[in-house]
């Protein structure tokens, strides 16, 4: 029997990419609304009680009105919004951080922020290995494609101007969606200063966090946080970790139009200078991609079946 999937937000840039990704799975029947319906809250609450799992691809409110919906015991859900990454009964959908186990068991998954992703990975297994001290003051530079900021930032680009601009870093008021989740998901003691960037590419993402040697644990370097990293990862599909790869430069569009992710751990020589980066695509491993793999996970499949690897 096929497990019943609405997507809520199905028009939306996430919304299609998860749809593109479910194409042709018999595993599941996608329950559909059209254009008249799809805004209508009572079609809404219909589908949303059908489905076995719903997937949010909407703004934060909408998602918490989906949430509210549901009128049965049964009905799981996949937020792909900021609306519930650190609500406590809400399991964090990143499988390599909260486990896999905890992810298919549970009702409720929050999927990742794509920035939050790559921040996460990197440095969530390090401090609960000692190797980063969870009172660390850590900083966060980013760069992401346009259409993290979903239909409203794409017409910005793609408009009759074009780009409004070849770089340009936001967040100014230190308060980014993110940071909580970022925080909380590292169980780190301060908040990091997370200074994200915008630039004309569709989709692309790189995420770093530069550290001096003497922020961590005594004695730890590059290649005690590469082995670290490399065992946390060991086995998964997704998420891979370089080894001794020393490039000019990264390029943003590196995972462009992928689900996995690349982790990094750059040093100089004498490693007292680090700069631990995540090279992923915002709609994949950072939404969509993410999305699926965890309704893989839910629906008891293999975490990669549909995935862009
Ligand atoms: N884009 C990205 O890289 C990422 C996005 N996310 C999150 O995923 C969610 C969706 O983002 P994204 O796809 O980019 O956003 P979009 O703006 O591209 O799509 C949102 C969709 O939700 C629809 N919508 C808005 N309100 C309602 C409502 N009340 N009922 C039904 N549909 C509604 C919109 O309708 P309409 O078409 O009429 O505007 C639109 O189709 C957001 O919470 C975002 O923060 C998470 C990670 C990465
Ligand atoms: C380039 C851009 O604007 N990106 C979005 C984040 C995209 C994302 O991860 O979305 P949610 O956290 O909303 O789910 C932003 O910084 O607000």
């Amino acid at each position: 029997m096929s497990t019943k999937i609405f997507i809520d937000g199905a028009a939306g840039t996430t919304g299609i990419q998860i749809r593109e990704r479910l194409a042709g799975r018999s595993e599941f029947h996608l329950i559909t609304l059209d254009e008249a319906a799809r805004k209508d809250d009572a079609a809404r609450a219909g589908a949303i009680n059908e489905a076995d799992i719903v997937i949010l691809c909407l703004p934060d409110d909408a998602a918490r009105q989906s949430v509210a919906m549901i009128a049965n015991d049964r009905t799981r859900v996949i937020d792909a919004s900021t609306a519930h990454r650190v609500a406590p009964d809400w399991v964090y959908g990143l499988p390599e951080i909260a486990g896999r186990d905890a992810v298919a068991d549970a009702r409720f998954v929050s999927n990742p922020g794509c920035y939050s992703t790559g921040f996460i990975a990197l440095v969530a297994p390090l401090v609960a290995a000692g190797l980063i001290p969870a009172g660390a003051r850590l900083a966060c530079n980013a760069v992401s494609g346009y259409s993290g900021g979903g239909k409203t930032m794409i017409a910005e680009y793609e408009g009759p101007d074009g780009p409004p601009s070849a770089w340009r870093t936001y967040a100014l008021t230190l308060a980014h969606k993110h940071v909580p989740e970022m925080q909380a998901r590292c169980r780190l003691l301060h908040r990091p200063i997370f200074v994200p960037a915008v630039v004309p590419l569709y989709s692309g993402m790189i995420v770093e966090v530069p550290l001096h040697a003497e922020m961590l644990a005594n004695g730890t370097g590059a290649a005690t946080l590469r082995e670290a990293l490399s065992a946390h990862y060991a086995g998964s599909a997704v998420v891979s970790v370089d080894q001794g790869y020393q490039p000019a430069t990264l390029p943003v569009e590196l995972l462009k139009d992928s689900d996995a992710m690349r982790l990094f751990v750059f040093s100089d020589a004498a490693s007292e200078q680090i700069r631990l980066v995540a090279a992923l695509d915002n709609l994949g491993k950072g939404a969509s991609g993410a999305a699926v793999q965890n309704l893989n996970l839910m629906a008891g499949l293999p975490e990669t079946t549909g995935l862009r690897l």
